[in-house]
């Protein structure tokens, strides 16, 4: 099969993330975040059922995963499979079970892989089928990778109404280069909008798929989901394990349990593992004894009993997080055995400092970001300490959108009260004497010192973005991509009037607001994704920011030269409307080294901020005193300027 995008681009896409797993033999069932039951009871259409995993053998099982663009119904779709094998009972409504975190919730998205084992009867056959949803977003394409990466098959879905769109470009390569059975699905046709055959017309030419046998649905109505397992039986091949060989399973996912400690996801590749086993892993030197052993049905269903091809949770007394490494081989104690080449590490494009808000809640936090990160293993974890904000954490995110939720999981999961700063690419530190320093944070960008003696030139990441668009936008994508500093590639039509546009653009242009901007001048039709094209020479600088002339560390921030001054006087200004007066006057300025580039003054304050409880209502007055009390907690010192932490936030999502 030719690709699509080397065919008519003479680019061939390279996946941002690749792997060495040979894992084309195990099924892999992603964590299910153990604080689930407290939001909502998942109900097992029957709890009672206990199984017998001997019974399903490798040629019984299937392994297959879900991918589309975002929204195209991926959560929808595996809600109906649940309730179609009975793993859930039928609601009749939209639930998304499969979302669970809270920020999964709240925003829409899935942002996990989550994986759930149904049983299904087929031609009088009883069938173990794992099912993988995955993120649609770019920046979770990493959940994608891993996922595919275990599976045999899977199902590409393709909402009718919108067509093809930029990720489920990016996902089918992720499919194709893993080598998998990909069955094309049309979801949405109850929309009064959906168009099958310009739809199946452009899959056919972009992927050179077979649409005889292409499957039609509506996720949310139900109509034809009696169609998809008897096609995944029939086209994805079962894995192959070998159950007789010494037992040998990777750690593919892992999170931590308040009452049990760690919870492993296990992909057993060979052999078996029962309960009372004793393991180790290649990476650890501990030895455990398996004191549970299951699979997710949704919840944790004790099987006592796993094997080759099966996957499933164990538990084994694992105390911290830093025992359980994703992409490790276990194995039992005293056995000799191949290790499994694993996962290669997620590769960070965006980084920001994390503070608590109160120092005293260092340690606190410390251990909330080391449980976080077992359940998300492709943030990258460095200690830093900032004039301004004290001892904190460089953090590495697969995006901003990653980062965000990451902040919003540690909120919300263990009610952390914390402060991001500016994120920032990795940019390069080429030196006269060819060495190399990567610049993950302003405060290690060369002063001018460095750079007149040692430096030989600053580089910064770029990326390939694909953009798919009406053609009546054209103007307005290529006017966008020219103000980020984009130099264009290609473009091609994707259909009669669809075009595909790429573009080779500077990471740091990309994460900052890139997204929202092509998704508002494209009145929401564009859909964007993007791929490493390696480090560019850059004119690139530090601009810092001062609080009556003194410099906020956290604040700084490293950008290319044409940009300081739209950027030095909008962030002044945007300063000005977050911090509040004080009782003396506060000077904000942006500079590059001695060079002011922009000022703003915010007077002094001469209001007494109880006067309006007057009348002595004492309790509204102790209630209003209370209120400010607690605002305080939440305030930074920055010299003897209180910048509260809704401020930053504010700050740093451009809501100011
Ligand atoms: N009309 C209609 N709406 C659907 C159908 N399938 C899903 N939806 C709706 O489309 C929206 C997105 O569905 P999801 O299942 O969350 O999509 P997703 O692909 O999992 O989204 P991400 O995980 O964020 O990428 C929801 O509002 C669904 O109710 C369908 O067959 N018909």
């Amino acid at each position: 099969m030719t690709c699509f995008l080397t065919s008519i681009t003479g680019v061939t896409r390279c996946c941002r993330f690749t792997y060495r797993t040979p894992l084309h033999s195990i099924s892999i069932t992603p964590r299910w975040y153990s604080k689930r039951t407290t939001t909502e009871k998942l109900k097992a259409a029957n709890p009672s059922k206990s199984f017998d995993l001997k019974e399903y053998p490798a040629e019984y099982i299937r392994n297959f995963s879900i991918i589309a663009h975002i929204d195209h119904g991926k959560s929808t779709l595996a809600d109906r499979l649940l309730e179609y094998t009975n793993t859930i009972s039928s609601t009749g409504s939209n639930k998304q079970v499969l979302d669970k975190l809270k920020v999964e919730r709240e925003r829409g998205i899935t942002v996990k892989a989550q994986t759930v084992s149904m049983f299904y009867k087929y031609k009088g056959n009883e069938y173990l089928l794992n099912l993988i949803d995955t993120p649609g977003h770019v920046d979770f394409s990493y959940e994608v990778s891993r996922s595919l990466a275990a599976c045999q098959g899977t199902i590409l879905l393709v909402d009718a109404a919108q067509g093809i769109q930029a990720q489920t470009v990016a996902n089918f390569y992720l499919a194709f280069g893993e080598g998998l059975h990909i069955i094309p699905v049309l979801n949405k046709i109850d929309l009064p909008g959906a168009d099958c055959e310009r739809t199946i017309k452009q899959i056919e030419s972009a992927f050179e798929l077979d649409m005889s046998s292409i499957l039609k649905i509506s996720a949310k109505t139900g109509v034809n989901i009696d169609s998809i397992l008897p096609s995944v039986i029939e086209n994805i091949p079962p894995p192959t394990g070998i159950i007789d060989r010494p037992f040998r399973a990777l750690l593919f996912d892992s999170w931590y349990d308040q009452y049990v400690g760690v919870v492993c996801m296990l992909g057993v590749v060979d052999g078996k593992i029962k309960k009372g086993d004793k393991i180790t892993s290649a990476h650890s030197i501990n030895k455990y004894e398996v004191t549970e052993v299951g699979i997710m049905h949704p919840e944790q269903v004790p099987t006592g009993y796993l094997h080759a091809g099966q996957v499933g949770y164990v538990i084994c007394g694992m105390k911290t997080a830093s025992e359980a490494h994703v992409g490790d081989t276990f194995h039992h104690v005293g056995q000799k055995i191949d290790e499994l080449p694993g996962f290669q590490p997620a590769q960070s494009m965006v980084f920001a400092g994390i503070f608590p808000v109160d120092t005293n809640d260092f340690q606190r936090l410390d251990e909330s970001i080391t449980k976080l990160t077992l359940n998300d293993a492709s943030v990258s974890v460095h200690k830093e300490t900032s004039h301004a904000l004290g001892q904190g954490w460089r953090l590495g995110f697969l995006g901003t959108l990653h980062m965000d939720v990451f902040r919003q999981r540690l909120e919300n999961e263990y009610e952390a009260n914390i402060i991001a700063t500016q994120p920032t690419v990795p940019y390069r530190v080429v030196f006269k004497d060819k060495t190399t320093r990567i610049v993950r944070n302003p405060s290690d960008f060369p002063d001018s010192e460095e750079r007149a003696f040692k430096v030989a030139r600053l580089e910064e990441p770029m990326v390939l973005a694909t953009m798919i668009f009406p053609e009546e936008y054209m103007g307005k994508m290529i006017e966008l991509c020219g103000s980020r500093r984009g130099e264009q590639r290609d473009y091609v039509f994707v259909d009669e009037t669809r075009v595909m546009m790429k573009y080779i653009l500077p990471l740091a242009e990309v994460v900052t607001d890139f997204y929202d901007e092509l998704k508002s001048r494209s009145s929401g039709y564009a859909s964007f994704d993007y791929e490493d094209a390696g480090y560019e020479e850059s004119d690139l600088v530090k601009m810092t920011v001062l609080l009556n002339h003194k410099p906020v560390d956290a604040l700084s921030v490293i950008l290319h030269r044409s940009q300081v001054d739209t950027v030095g006087r909008d962030w002044v200004k945007r300063l000005k409307k977050v911090i509040q007066k004080q009782l003396f006057e506060i000077v904000i300025q942006t500079a590059l080294g001695a060079k002011i580039i922009a000022r703003e003054t915010i007077p002094a304050l001469r209001k007494n901020v109880t006067a309006k409880c007057y009348g002595g209502d004492v309790s509204r007055k102790m209630k209003l005193l209370q209120k400010q009390k607690e605002g305080k907690k939440r305030m930074k010192m920055i010299g003897n300027v209180e910048i509260p932490q809704k401020a930053f936030y504010d700050f740093l999502d451009k809501k100011a």
